[in-house]
């Protein structure tokens, strides 16, 4: 298979004397004021076949395809199986001791030969999800622009501002079905890392091919440069990004609009958007502002209040209860804070046909001023605002968990070690199995451990965070902490909404996902003390999370893909990417 470039070196090039081909477009020589043209080719084959990571296979490689796209002599004569390359990779993966370079050892090989890299993901996705994902990648954002080797996604600056749409066309791949974009201001806890948070959208959307099977060409990650107010990247030499404090106001505004019109017009309407770690003052006014107008989705307010239900359902079987009986407690009033409160409220509205202001009337938040009281009320956020309920004010979670007697505690704020050893025990007093979330990533923001919270509680809590923890063992029993993150939901909800063609998302479509996630909660999971199942089962759940979401889309009338398919299971599982290796031709 001959290529344009390769034709005209095969006529024209000549060996040099040391023996490499000749400098015939003036390449090596031309100083740089001269111009000299980027050649490239369209079919790969032979050396551009292996440095393309869509096609790559490395030694897997058969004799016919390396006789057929001239790659004899450009592999070693080995022929491996794809289960012999994952098993040499995982061993080589397993003696990094360094959690950051398995991180870029993953990346090298996402860059070098994606169906490897996401076999490996999947078929070890207990073991890799922490280095691709969280707590990992908070470290490789905060480092990245030290380990930044090739982009992986598309970055889009003020210097861009007027002609987004034209860098939106730089992108290789038209076909997109799904945009994660971040600006960087809220990544993870860790607060702003401008340019740097391009780990997160790249990391969730590994996860939405991984874990939801949506085909990684069809995934672009987007970084939006605002500047950043984070005086140590500024400062630092390696920052990738704009060397500026943030645009706010109107040219903030004016970028975001600029892109979301950009979008549409590039990749109709039918484009799934992710907003992803932004900070709370422009996050739930730019989802106010597009749910209407643009399939938009906010992972951080909308996908954590969904895995959170999900779970709070699960746990109904353990407590015997119902979610109106609970009373909510949670440290940290943000995105993801308010977020779940509003969800837990509609859920109970739907079950008992109660009006939603009622039950957010056992929904408790405590931000960096203390417990949201109505004495509060002028100087609050707006989406805080539905939570100020009649009470004194309170200054300390502490003094909280003693004044509302909560029977779930949910750590959302971002700061670690703030489930200290007294709440704990203030909540294993107030309740035979206290259930206590610390959901706030990585996990050196987690609000608690898993040791802390069940050797706190006497072995009795039901405990789930953020970021992954080990099993513990708590006077002779195993304990196994779940993992209550967001990425249960989004990678299935997202194949949902993109199988079914849905054009809007509605409140109801997360409740749904809710409800699917927590009806995968096995026997024998609840016996380990878990109220997620286990993510080995992640392309089953997620398949069966996708086909609730359509099933919704479709009796809301917001589903386009007609007719609805009949077993929207089998249409799901039908749907997801496999990175088996496919023949060549
Ligand atoms: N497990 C998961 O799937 C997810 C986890 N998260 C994690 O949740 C955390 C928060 O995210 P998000 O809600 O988006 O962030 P926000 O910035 O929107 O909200 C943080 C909230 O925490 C409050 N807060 C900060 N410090 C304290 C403190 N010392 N005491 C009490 N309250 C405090 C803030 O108070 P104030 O309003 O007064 O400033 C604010 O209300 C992050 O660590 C993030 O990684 C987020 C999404 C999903
Ligand atoms: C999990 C996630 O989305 C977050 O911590 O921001
Ligand atoms: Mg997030």
């Amino acid at each position: 298979m001959a290529e344009a470039g390769d034709e005209v070196l095969n006529l024209e090039g000549k060996c040099g004397v040391s023996g490499g081909v000749q400098d015939m477009y003036g390449e090596d020589k031309a100083t740089e004021d001269q111009l000299v043209t980027p050649w490239a080719v369209s079919v790969a084959s032979g050396h551009t076949l292996l440095r393309d990571p869509r096609y790559n296979k490395g030694t897997s490689f058969s004799e016919n395809e390396r006789d057929a796209f001239f790659l004899r002599g450009l592999l070693p004569p080995v022929v491996m199986s794809q289960e012999l390359q994952e098993k040499k990779l995982m061993a080589n993966l397993r003696n990094y001791e360094v959690p950051l370079h398995r991180y870029i050892a993953m990346m090298d090989l996402q860059e070098r030969n994606e169906r490897l890299f996401y076999k490996l993901l999947i078929d070890n996705v207990e073991e890799l999800l922490p280095v691709v994902y969280t707590p990992v990648v908070g470290e490789a954002c905060q480092k990245y622009g030290s380990i930044f080797k090739r982009p992986q996604g598309l970055y889009i600056s003020l210097k861009e501002k007027g002609r987004i749409l034209e860098v939106l066309k730089n992108w290789p791949v038209k076909a997109i079905q799904v945009i994660v974009v971040t600006d960087g201001e809220r990544i993870l806890g860790l607060g702003d890392l401008g340019c740097q948070g391009m780990g997160i959208p790249v990391g969730k959307l590994s996860l939405y091919t991984a874990l939801g099977g949506v085909r990684p060409s069809a995934c672009l990650p987007i970084t939006i440069d605002v500047g950043t107010n984070n005086q140590k990247l500024l400062d630092d030499e390696f920052y990738i990004g704009l060397r500026q404090k943030r645009a706010t106001g109107e040219e903030y505004a004016e970028m975001l609009e600029e892109f979301m019109a950009a979008v549409k017009q590039n990749y109709g309407e039918k484009i799934l958007i992710q907003f992803e770690d932004f900070a709370n003052h422009n996050a739930f006014e730019l989802l106010a502002k597009y749910r209407t107008s643009h399939l938009v989705f906010n992972d951080d307010i909308q996908g954590t209040a969904s895995v959170v239900l999900a779970g709070l359902i699960a746990s109904l079987k353990v407590h015997n209860c119902s979610l109106a009986d609970h009373t909510f407690l949670f440290l940290g009033a943000g995105e993801a804070g308010t977020g779940i409160a509003q969800l837990i409220a509609l859920e109970i509205s739907k079950k008992t046909g109660s009006p939603v202001e009622e039950n957010r009337k056992k929904i408790w938040l405590v931000d960096s001023r203390g417990l949201i009281v109505s004495s509060r009320m002028d100087s609050l956020q707006h989406f805080k605002k539905p939570f100020a309920h009649e009470h004194e004010p309170v200054d300390n979670l502490l003094d909280a968990v003693k004044a509302i007697k909560p029977t779930v505690l949910i750590g959302t704020s971002g700061v670690g070690k703030t489930f200290t050893k007294e709440i704990v025990e203030e909540m294993a007093s107030l309740n035979e199995k206290p259930l206590i979330l610390a959901l706030s990533n990585p996990t050196s923001q987690a609000e608690c451990t898993a040791e802390d919270a069940y050797t706190w509680s006497q072995g009795r809590a039901i405990f789930a965070s953020g970021s992954p923890f080990q099993p513990v063992e708590y006077e002779g029993k195993l304990h196994v902490p779940g993992q209550a993150n967001n990425a249960y939901i989004f990678p299935g909800f997202g194949l949902g909404v993109i199988m079914s063609g849905t054009i809007r998302i509605h409140d109801d479509l997360l409740l749904a996902a809710s409800e699917a996630l927590a009806s995968q909660v096995t026997e024998e999971n609840y016996e380990k003390g878990l109220i997620y199942p286990p993510f080995t089962s992640i392309r089953k759940i997620s398949a069966n999370i996708a086909a609730k979401v359509a099933e919704k889309a479709y009796e809301l009338g917001v589903a386009s893909v007609l007719p609805q398919p009949r077993d929207l299971v089998h249409y799901a599982e039908r749907c997801m990417y496999t990175p088996v290796y496919r023949t060549y031709r």
